[in-house]
């Protein structure tokens, strides 16, 4: 009989959990590293996660530990899932502890401030990868959902199709479903800016601008994305799929996405402080709207709803004012 495959997942969040139980319930032996010996010694001793998925029963073959070596030790997947502008100085950690051959998994959906590198950028930069050993996860993925074991269809992308194909088969269930891609700037920035515009739809729905708001803000946040994509030399089919719409419909559509919620409240006049006050878990969207619109004007690519984002979110500006300026834009053709 070959032995199961080894996943280290670093960090223990509410995707970092959720997605360590779907490569359990795939049949993986799987570590999460915690960066709190308490929530690891919690996460063992009641086989849950009372922090991030208090409820839910997390599987036998999944264990919990502080200790970054221990986790790392013999893993044939490496599983990134923390805040993405963390991710430069944790991996700069981890990089010695690593296993020889291990693949690196970004879970994240962000962009760098400063350098505006794709996660897996960061990664290859940071860890002295090739692009073959690098792999991301997205699509419409809301951690709560797949925690309860709801129906879900995701993407594995790497540049390696083979390498797709092997990290597609350590996290096949019944229940969460992925499909492989070659097209790793697509994904990625797919997911980065479906965050974004996650907000701009949290900030209108906030306000009560209705569902034609939301259809239009979704459709012209899929084109921004789709034009910053081109630029990059991404698939354009990779926006019109899991890793782009699907996603864009899923964190638009639900309360439980952190986005979407973090600018509803702002919608409804919360200030920024507020917002970030009651907000327990990460909204990427915040800091990566910045990263964007940098990336945008580095590629000269018009991206109103994420420049409207940034002047409300950063800027301080009003959302009403900003609704105002983004309607009052010149009038101009569908498709250019
Ligand atoms: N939650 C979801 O539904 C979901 C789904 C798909 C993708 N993602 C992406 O996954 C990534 C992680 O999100 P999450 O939902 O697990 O976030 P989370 O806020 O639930 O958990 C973040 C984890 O990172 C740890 N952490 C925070 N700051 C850290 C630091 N400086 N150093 C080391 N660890 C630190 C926290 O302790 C926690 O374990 C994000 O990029 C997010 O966009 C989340
Ligand atoms: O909760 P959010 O807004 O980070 O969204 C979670 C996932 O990215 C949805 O696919």
């Amino acid at each position: 009989m070959s032995k199961p495959v080894r996943a280290a997942v670093m960090g223990t969040g509410s995707w970092g959990t959720a997605f360590g139980m779907v490569l359990a319930d795939a049949g993986c032996d799987v570590t999460l590293w915690a960066r709190r010996p308490e929530l690891a010694e919690a996460v063992n001793s009641t086989r849950t996660n009372p922090d991030y998925l208090p409820g839910v029963e997390l599987p036998g073959n999944l264990r919990a530990t502080a200790d970054a070596a221990e986790a790392l030790r013999d893993a044939d997947f490496t599983v990134l899932a923390i805040p993405s502008q963390t991710l430069r100085a944790n991996l700069a950690e981890w990089t010695p502890l690593l296993a020889p051959d291990t693949v690196l998994v970004s879970l994240m959906k962000g962009v760098e401030l400063g350098s505006t590198m794709r996660m897996s950028e960061v990664i290859e930069d940071v860890a002295k990868v090739g692009a073959d050993r690098v792999a991301v996860v997205t699509g419409p993925n809301l951690a709560r959902e797949i925690a309860a074991r709801m129906p879900a269809l995701a993407v594995v992308a790497c540049t390696d199709e083979q390498v797709a194909q092997r990290l597609q088969a350590a996290c096949h269930t019944p229940y969460f479903r992925p499909y492989t891609n070659t097209d790793v700037v697509g994904c990625e920035l797919a997911g980065a800016v479906k965050n974004v515009i996650g907000l701009a739809v949290g900030i209108a729905d906030g306000m009560g601008l209705g569902d034609n708001a939301k259809g239009s803000l979704i459709t012209r946040g899929l084109a921004e994305t789709t034009r910053l994509g081109l630029a990059m030399g991404a698939d354009p089919l990779t926006f019109s799929g899991l890793a782009g719409l699907g996603d864009l419909v899923a964190t638009c559509s639900s309360p439980l996405s952190r986005n979407h919620t973090f600018g509803t409240n702002l919608g409804k006049g919360m200030t920024l402080e507020e917002t970030i006050a009651v907000t327990r878990q990460t909204a990427e969207g915040v800091k990566s709207c910045e990263s964007v619109l940098d990336l945008a004007r580095r590629h000269g690519v018009d991206m109103p709803i994420t420049e409207t984002v940034v002047s409300i979110v950063h800027e301080g500006k009003s959302p009403v004012a900003a609704l105002k300026e983004l309607m009052a834009r010149s009038a101009k053709p569908e498709r250019r």
